[in-house]
């Protein structure tokens, strides 16, 4: 990062603290500015700036409390002065910057040659200076990282977190280092082992991604559409790594999409059931205790696959919003950024119910205020693929697409034990087929069951978090992974696989080959949602789910390795596009049966579309004439 990356604006608590660890005197800052910096002597400092005065803090022994950075959350202790710096409400990619940089230096400064003794800082007479922290470079991280393996060697991992004002644990688990103490006093095999340090790699926002981000950061209420596959959720979890949580509200038309960006469904942020009761009962419902403080806290509120959502919902959303916030501002002023591809996906609706879209709203165009467009394929690479694809999305379908996709029935996509998983139109397909593989093979059945920090809440956990309670494998169980685990290595969201046999220790986990050539044993990992009530709920399981089958509807969002698709059974405009374009490659699809019939796009969309081009052409056009004039 550059140095004017290392720093943030949040509230910061300082706490003076007494021998028992209680605060003596607090004082609040709101809107604070952080920064990292230097000083003469070359400690680090933390200046905390309140738009009028600042305070240096020097951290020469602290201890870095880091578990709820996602939450834009952290602490400081400053041992030898006790003393105590709460953060909050801070962008929580730039709080990572912020703590990682910190963390690096100061571990890679214990000890150093560089650092002043204590006679020389008493005989110091050097001016007192502040310079901005360098970034952090590749030997800081590597002198970091061979300090703390031999403190894990020598000192045990404290967890005891540090006491706020009300006796109550700080949001965070002590991570970094410990003071040290004799090693007989800590048998090294009780340790847990320190993670490795390493400054967060963030992929660069293309320039029209960046656009987009800067749009909202401006406070304009935006939509922002374009293909499957531009980078939409991409882009909309680093807008929420970009705004102050405790304002900001994340939430999916889906419990799936939902979780795909780390948020609620919209309806569970709103908690007015499915909005069809009158207006008042739908008031009422909104003021409930636990649902009223989300209307009134939300400044950001975050939608994704907005094709999804009902138009209708969208209007009792905005009068529900203008009536609880008592305001008369469009959506009681809460800055809204909306995302997704009308083309996907319609909402899901009853039989006897009206579908509208929310560009059919009546309040849709008094609520946005920008309509972007991201153009830029980033799933696929393939020029020709990604043409078919801009070809079905708007339903057209040439012979020549036709031709190519018809071909696709004979591609060998399975490799190495790893098959095609296979998209289907209606749910129970889905269910049955799994099953029924699962069942087939030969072999014992390892269950695993998902530790819940809620088992009464289940059911919400069910719905949105994408790794089910109990996961039944086999040896030559088709699977898939559920969550990012290594990029670079291409254990992603969605990538495939094959269980080629278990661990023999107790809890034999899975081995899994992956497409991507990696083979690793699959160890349980940790999903957080916030419940509606906006409590956290967790589960651990393993990132796992069985991909012979998934639903079309569900697979909305993600990106998949190697699929077959079956399309007889389409029942919706932009159902087909959906299934085609989860593929990353033409090499990596099989269309079993396709027919130029089930492309289909909803005329309305194309004339929202066709309107927005316009509208977009005219106003560059007369920006164009200006800027000649
Ligand atoms: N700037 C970027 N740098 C690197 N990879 C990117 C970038 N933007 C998007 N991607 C990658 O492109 C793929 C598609 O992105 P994403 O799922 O966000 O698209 P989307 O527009 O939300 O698609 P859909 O409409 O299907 O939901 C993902 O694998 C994502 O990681
Ligand atoms: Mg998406």
């Amino acid at each position: 990062p550059r140095s004017a990356d290392v720093q943030c604006t949040c509230n910061v608590t300082i706490e003076y603290l007494n021998q028992a660890g209680q605060a003596t005197k607090r004082k609040v800052i709101r809107n604070a500015t952080l920064l990292l910096g230097r000083n003469e002597l070359r400690d680090i400092l933390l200046r905390v700036d309140d738009g009028k005065l600042f305070q240096n803090f020097v951290l020469r022994e602290i201890q870095l409390f880091t578990r709820f950075i996602r939450d834009g959350k952290s602490c400081i202790k400053i041992v030898p002065d006790n003393v105590q710096i709460l953060i909050s409400n801070c962008p929580p990619d730039k709080l990572q910057v912020l703590v990682k940089t910190l963390a690096i230096k100061y571990g890679a400064d214990k000890k150093s040659s560089k650092q002043a003794s204590d006679r020389t800082r008493l005989l110091s007479v050097l001016p007192k200076t502040f310079d901005n922290i360098s970034p952090v470079q590749l030997h800081d991280v590597k002198r970091a990282n061979e300090l703390r393996m031999l403190q894990n060697v020598h000192t045990p991992v404290s967890t005891k977190a540090p006491k706020n004002r009300m006796g109550n644990a700080c949001p965070g688990r002590q991570v970094k280092r410990p003071r040290t103490t004799s090693s007989e006093n800590c048998p090294v095999h009780n340790l847990p082992p320190k993670a490795i340090l390493s400054m967060p790699v963030q992929r660069k926002l293309s320039k029209e991604q960046s656009h987009v981000l800067r749009t909202v950061l401006c406070g304009k209420n935006v939509f922002f559409t374009g293909s499957a596959g531009t980078g939409k959720s991409f882009l909309l979890k680093r807008i929420v790594g970009a705004l102050p949580p405790k304002s900001t509200y994340t939430t999916a038309s889906t419990g799936v999409a939902a979780c795909h960006i780390g948020g609620t469904t919209l309806h569970s942020f709103a908690g007015i059931g499915s909005g069809k009761a009158p207006m008042q009962q739908c008031v009422e419902l909104a003021q409930r205790p636990g649902v009223l403080q989300h209307w009134q806290n939300c400044k950001h509120l975050i939608i994704d696959e907005i094709s999804m959502v009902n138009g209708e919902f969208f209007d009792k959303l905005e009068a529900v919003a203008r009536i609880v916030r008592k305001s008369i501002e469009p959506f009681g002023g809460i800055q809204l950024i909306v995302c997704g591809d009308f083309l996907q996906l319609p909402p899901v609706i009853r039989t006897n119910e009206k579908k509208t879209f929310c560009f059919q709203a009546k309040s849709w165009r008094k609520c946005i205020h920008l309509n972007i467009e991201l153009t830029e394929v980033r799933r696929q690479t393939d020029k020709a693929f990604i043409a078919i694809l801009q070809a079905i999305r708007i339903g057209r379908c040439t012979e020549e697409v036709a031709a190519q996709l018809i071909k696709t029935a004979s591609h060998k996509i399975d490799q190495d034990g790893i098959l095609a998983t296979r998209l289907c139109t209606h749910k129970d397909d889905v269910e049955l087929t799994n099953e029924r593989r699962l069942q087939h093979l030969p072999g014992k059945v390892h269950t695993f069951n998902a530790s819940d920090s809620d088992p009464m809440l289940v059911q919400t956990l069910n719905a949105q978090c994408p790794a089910g309670q109990t996961l039944e494998l086999k040896k030559g169980a088709q699977v898939m992974l559920t969550k990012n685990l290594d990029v670079q290595r291409g254990m992603v969201n969605g990538a495939r696989g094959v269980v080629l046999g278990f661990e023999s220790e107790n809890k034999a986990l899975p081995q899994v080959r992956f497409l991507c050539g990696v083979t690793e044993t699959i160890k349980p990992e940790r999903w957080t949602i916030k419940a509606s009530s906006g409590i956290y709920l967790t589960r651990q399981q393993l990132p796992l789910r069985l991909a012979w089958a998934i639903s079309i509807h569900k697979s909305q969002g993600m990106s998949l390795d190697c699929v077959e698709i079956s399309l007889a059974r389409v029942f919706e405009s932009g159902q087909a596009y959906v299934a085609l374009s989860r593929a990353r490659s033409l090499e990596g699809l099989r269309v079993m049966d396709f027919d130029p019939k089930v492309v289909r796009a909803n005329p309305d969309v194309l004339q929202f579309y066709s309107r927005m081009k316009r509208e977009r052409l005219f106003m560059q056009s007369s920006l164009d004439d200006y800027i000649e004039i």
